[in-house]
């Protein structure tokens, strides 16, 4: 299976198929899925106690029309009309079954039989109804009437998910050699405490920032701002999400040349082996994804995850500024800050990773080594270890989780911005055998249109520009794509150590 495809463009989705009729052809071979977690059945319920009183839960979605804006940046927004469609869809379907979205279907529903009922009791069908609402009925009927076609395709369906549940059971007990990894001892494995944690509160958490980007290149941070409760409700969706029925994932599997959506993490498209991982990408508002996936329960995903957003993209501007002021940058030095230094423009992609237990752990990467192609990366790695960062001339440093902590990755963007003086830094996640492990990644970056280069202030004759300017995030990206990962030390002007 050639992954040799741009990054974004991950064709494993084209391997998921988002309709019956093409999977039985899919079937034919080998699916590309993921070791995905849970056929046991729909959990969605879970909402990691988070709490009701709380005003985020009652925010309406209003936001996301907006938002979309804010961060669909220079990607392809794919669901640039979520709300009405998604509206549209669900009104219908679930006016016909009673259930969910009450206020927007039966109340449509109701709506025309009360006020008929009232005056009029008892009405013919085509009084109480529109033609067209009928016409709706009867195209519905006539799709799951038991016509013996109907019943073929039923079976043929129930087939497919039977093989694609058999070939998951296969992969969790024995690894298939597309999974082994022969690099990953190259370098020995430190359980150690020794990766920096920065508190926001302490009076020195600039100088403690800044001396860790220099440094390490990473951090975990600690009082960041945003409330647990909320990173454990965002928690709780994800993993909600993974758990849902192997077709039911496939259902918003990420279409070719897309970046939103369910398969494997974005970077997989650089290697030949697979990762032990699954990945469900956001870019702009998920609410058509959730629509599929919850669609008795996606409100209240949507709300978790537009509150989650906004708090954490508030974290990621605050951190990319205070990154920048412990070179010696303020907002001024900085061209595409926004009018108001408030980075509205700024372009994310939110990233939920599952690394589901694996039978041989020691021979597979829940994620290859990479560094991140933000600004800056945000991860929540809950309680579960497998993050581990490499130091040069030492080997792999273990991210022990600390409760409350946040993962602060320094991105290749940043690299460039700071002329070399900070490093994005190489990672990897390794699996296990018993556990689960769930993350969220948010990977935040400048508005999608702007060019990135050193930026002047750290330029000069003993410091000349380490790295060219690129054109924009996407470009970046692609460039890295095509270099199978590895843009940034191949974009260097000069070897930094033979300065
Ligand atoms: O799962 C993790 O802890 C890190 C994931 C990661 O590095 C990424 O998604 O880029
Ligand atoms: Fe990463």
């Amino acid at each position: 299976m050639s992954q040799n495809v741009p990054l974004f463009a991950n064709n494993q989705a084209n391997l998921h198929s988002n309709q019956a009729g093409q999977q039985a052809n899919q079937n034919q071979q080998n699916l590309g899925l993921p070791p995905v977690q849970g056929t046991q059945g729909n959990n969605s319920n879970s909402n990691g106690g988070y709490n009701s009183n709380s005003n985020w839960k009652h925010s309406p979605s209003r936001n996301f029309a907006k938002n979309q804006t804010n961060h669909q940046g220079g990607f392809q927004n794919p669901q640039s009309h979520h709300m009405k469609n998604a509206k549209g869809k669900f009104t219908f379907r679930n006016g016909h079954k009673g259930k969910g979205l009450r206020n927007e279907s039966e109340g449509k529903f109701a709506l025309a039989n009360s006020s008929n009922q009232g005056k009029q009791g008892k009405r013919s069908l085509s009084l109480s109804y529109t033609e067209q609402e009928i016409e709706r009925w009867r195209e519905e009927r006539r799709k799951h009437y038991p016509s013996k076609s109907n019943i073929e395709k039923k079976i043929s369906e129930k087939m497919i998910n039977s093989e694609v549940i058999e070939r998951e059971a296969n992969i969790r007990r024995e690894l298939p050699d597309s999974y082994a990894w022969t690099t990953l001892n190259e370098h020995p494995s430190l359980e150690s405490d020794s990766v920096p944690v920065v508190d926001l509160n302490d009076p020195n958490s600039l100088q403690l920032l800044g001396h860790a980007c220099k440094t390490w290149g990473v951090f975990q941070l600690t009082n960041h701002g945003i409330p647990q409760s909320l990173v454990h409700a965002m928690e709780s969706a994800a993993r909600s999400l993974f758990s849902l029925p192997a077709q039911q994932k496939l259902k918003v599997a990420r279409s070719p040349g897309q970046i939103s959506g369910y398969g494997f993490h974005l970077i997989a498209a650089f290697w030949d082996k697979q990762q032990w991982s699954e990945c469900f990408t956001i870019v702009g508002s998920p609410l058509e994804h959730y629509a599929q996936l919850w669609p008795q329960d996606y409100t209240k995903f949507c709300c978790i995850t537009e509150e989650f957003e906004r708090e954490i993209k508030r974290l990621a501007s605050r951190l990319v500024w205070l990154m920048l002021a412990s070179l010696g940058i303020s907002k001024d030095d900085v061209e595409w800050d926004g009018p108001k230094g408030d980075d509205q423009n700024a372009s994310a992609v939110f990233q939920f990773n599952s690394y589901p237990s694996c039978p041989d752990p020691d021979r597979t990467l829940g994620l290859v080594p990479h560094t991140d192609s933000s600004l800056v990366s945000i991860v929540h790695q809950s309680n579960i270890d497998g993050l581990q960062v490499f130091r040069e001339g030492t080997g792999w440093f273990t991210i022990q989780p600390v409760p409350g902590a946040l993962v602060i990755n320094v991105g290749d963007l940043m690299s460039i911005l700071s002329n070399g003086l900070y490093s994005s830094v190489l990672h990897r996640v390794l699996v296990k055998r018993a556990q689960h492990r769930i993350s969220l990644v948010y990977h935040y970056g400048p508005p999608a249109a702007v060019k990135i280069a050193p930026l002047a202030k750290l330029v000069g004759p003993s410091h000349p520009p380490l790295y060219p300017p690129v054109t924009n995030w996407n470009e970046y990206i692609s460039t890295k794509a095509k270099l199978k990962g590895k843009a940034l030390p191949s974009l260097r002007l000069y070897d930094p150590l033979m300065k």
